[in-house]
């Protein structure tokens, strides 16, 4: 039985969707930008990088094509010179907002329907009510911040105030969040946590994504400094997700990084969370060592957007797609026959756009195993189809939104194709066709 290895490379968007001018994001593209930056010099940084984007192995699975078909424009340095290695395609963002909760929800095969709740860009932010509630029931002498800002630069600007006084910092951005950013030291984690959890459910009522921790350590003299110890406190999926779906067949899920707290931890397998790309890369390879056939990794690697996307950093989010690149061949190495591999993201965040938040783009879908039947699987016109062809891979029956693409399960290299060998192509019009 084959198995499945889903990679959500945050914010790792390619630009070209047609409703960004709603979101205020008409032409933002990160990877095209990145590239276009690295390609001009904008990308060097002593000691990091230097010199146009490097991404060889993703460029073998497509990803220039993928941003080609996107935008109309081929990144530099991302058309692919010798034989294609992958499927690749790209996913349009059916959901309102332009979060992480939305683009995984859809990804997983429930799009958002709904509106999020959002909080004004006013000072204060938050609604009064709302403020008291978290001010009684977390024993607060009162709350700062409350207001749209960036989370390195809301810690430098109360961090100090904050020692002073015990007071937690409250902030949010576009997306539907309410950020709490608090001493890991002098507040206490999980006094934090247990703040909130209190959050989370006064955020019910106003439909808000996420209730965010965001602890750090420092002090006025040293600097302050963000920890690995966010935690995302999400609100549950509203309907059944391919999560849901495998659990349910009795599949093995292993889900690493953010991934458990974006599912609201329902169904979720077991959680493996370490701290930055790296690690989450190796956590995800070393569960396939395990993976018992019929079983899903899906994993998230935040780093992108949380370190470089956020803080419109080009360096160093070049730096990091060229760091997760060259790890491609290690991910290949885990596979075994029937291994299904599909590299996307889950919305865009453009390291040269103004501000420091989200993008709205489309993202690319790229995918690889033996088997696979290569090529183009076109414009997916929901993230859905990604989840739906996982199931498909999977074997598992899906009732629910998406279409599978171009999969080819025929799983062993030597597969003849013969008559009555038992795989199922899943042609781009979704009927299934017997052989490769
Ligand atoms: O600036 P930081 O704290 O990284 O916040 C960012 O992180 C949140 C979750 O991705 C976004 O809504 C954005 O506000
Ligand atoms: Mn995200
Ligand atoms: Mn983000």
């Amino acid at each position: 039985m084959p198995r499945a290895l889903l990679i959500v490379l945050d914010s790792v968007g390619i630009g070209g969707a047609e409703d960004a001018a709603a979101y205020g994001d008409a032409g933002a593209d990160t990877v095209g930008h990145i590239a276009e930056a690295c390609a001009a010099g904008r990308g060097d940084q002593a000691g990091l990088r230097r010199g146009p984007l490097h991404l060889p192995h993703m460029t073998a699975l497509g990803l220039g094509l993928a941003a080609e078909a996107s935008t109309g424009r081929m990144p530099p340095n991302l058309a692919p010179q010798g034989t294609l290695k992958g499927a690749w395609g790209y996913g349009v963002e059916t959901s309102k907002g332009k979060d992480t909760p939305s683009g995984h929800w859809e990804i997983a095969g429930v799009p958002v329907a709904f509106d999020w709740g959002y909080f004004p860009n006013t000072i204060p932010t938050f609604p009064e009510e709302l403020t008291a509630a978290l001010i009684e029931r977390g024993n607060l002498r009162g709350i700062l911040g409350d207001k749209h800002a960036s989370g390195t630069v809301v810690i430098d600007e109360f961090g100090a105030e904050h020692l002073r006084t015990g007071k937690p910092i409250f902030y949010t951005s576009v997306d539907s969040v309410l950020q709490i950013a608090a001493h890991e030291e002098t507040f206490g984690l999980q006094r934090l946590y247990d703040l909130c959890q209190i959050g989370r459910e006064l955020c019910d009522p106003y439909k808000i994504g996420r209730v965010i921790a965001r602890p750090f350590v420092g002090s006025p003299e040293s600097g302050f400094k963000r920890t690995g110890n966010r935690k995302d406190f999400a609100t549950p999926p509203p309907a059944d997700t391919i999560l849901d779906t495998l659990d349910t067949a009795g599949r093995s899920i292993v889900t690493v990084g953010k991934i458990g707290d974006i599912f609201a931890h329902r169904r979720t397998g077991r959680e493996v969370k370490p701290n930055g790309n790296d690690a989450c890369l190796s956590a995800a390879i070393e569960a396939l060592k395990d993976l018992p056939d019929g079983g899903f990794v899906f994993a998230n690697l935040v780093d992108f957007d949380s370190e470089f996307g956020h803080r419109r950093d080009i360096p160093g989010y070049a730096a990091a797609l060229e760091a997760f690149d060259r790890r491609i061949p290690e991910i290949e190495a885990a596979l075994k026959d029937g291994d299904l591999v599909i590299i996307t993201a889950d919305h865009g965040n453009d390291p040269s756009w103004q501000g420091s938040d989200h993008t709205r783009e489309h993202v690319p879908i790229l995918s690889f195993g033996s088997g696979l039947k290569l090529g183009a699987i076109g414009r997916r016109e929901s993230f859905a189809d990604i989840g739906a062809s996982v199931l498909a891979h999977l074997g598992v029956s899906h009732k629910g939104m998406g279409a599978p693409w171009l999969l080819a399960l025929c799983h062993g290299r030597a597969c003849p194709g013969r008559p009555g060998c038992g795989s199922v192509a899943f042609l781009a019009s979704g009927s299934p066709a017997r052989g490769r």
